[in-house]
């Protein structure tokens, strides 16, 4: 069972269960998010959004976040292999940041569609 495709299969949720953790206990950012997302789904509970507005949250949520444990993914794979200052390091690493920016922005246009017409 150990090594075969569904113990392989399991071990390696379990690895990323784990990834997800440490992200959660150790990443400000991904707190700061964590504690945004409950924020949003106590509005959506407040203002009773419909399922497809929920659908369209959850994604914007699961977007940001993952894209914030990749960025942190890749800063810490810089840092490993080049913990001195260097541009390319520079630059992967505003490029990683640069995705987390994009998921942010789509993020909130669609916090924007689904509260705006609750809202006013
Ligand atoms: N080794 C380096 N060489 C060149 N520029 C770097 C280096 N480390 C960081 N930078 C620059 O500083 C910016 C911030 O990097 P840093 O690793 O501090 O990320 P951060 O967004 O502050 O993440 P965190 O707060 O999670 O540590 C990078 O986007 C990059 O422009």
């Amino acid at each position: 069972m150990k090594n075969s495709f569904l113990g392989k299969r399991i071990r390696g949720g379990g690895y990323a269960m784990k990834g997800a953790w440490l992200l959660l206990m150790h990443e400000p950012s991904i707190q700061v998010q964590f504690v945004i997302s409950i924020l949003v789904c106590i509005a959506g509970l407040y203002f009773d959004i419909s399922k497809t507005e929920w659908i369209a949250q959850f994604f914007a949520i699961g977007l940001v976040m993952t894209a914030e444990g990749l960025n942190t993914a890749v800063e810490a794979i810089a840092d490993f292999v080049h913990p001195d200052f260097h541009a390319k390091i520079g630059h992967i690493k505003d490029v990683a940041a640069g995705s987390v920016f994009i998921a942010a922005v789509t993020a909130v246009i669609i916090a924007a569609f689904i509260y705006f017409p609750y809202i006013f």
